[in-house]
């Protein structure tokens, strides 16, 4: 989709946000855990989600505590509608026991 497509929809996902990397369009969203094992325990929910949709996101957990999740679609190069229906689907989750209070 188009970057003015992509603006429009990234209004109704909650938290995250647009980034271009690389010229290529993506969804991106970070928060903090409470712990290493929390964010793995959050990758597995995720992972549930993204195995139920057929479509998947790229995990990052850096520094122990960090946990980012870039989302796009990599046979197109960019943003498809896919990818906000994945990002909802996240955002929705009943996960806030796994983060750390400051990142919501
Ligand atoms: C065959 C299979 O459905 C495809 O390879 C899917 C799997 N999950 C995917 N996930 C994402 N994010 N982008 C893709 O292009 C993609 N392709």
């Amino acid at each position: 989709m188009t970057k003015e497509a992509a603006n429009e929809l990234i209004q109704k996902v909650h938290g995250w946000s647009l980034v271009n990397e690389g010229d290529t369009l993506k969804l991106n969203r970070s928060w903090k855990v409470k712990t290493f094992k929390k964010g793995l325990e959050f990758f597995q929910i995720v992972a549930d989600i993204a195995e139920a949709e057929g479509h998947h996101p790229d995990l990052h957990l850096v520094g122990w505590n960090n946990v980012k999740i870039e989302i796009w679609t990599h046979s197109v190069g960019g943003l498809t509608e896919n990818d906000f229906i994945l990002a909802s689907k996240i955002s929705a989750l009943d996960s806030h026991h796994l983060f750390r209070k400051a990142s919501k």
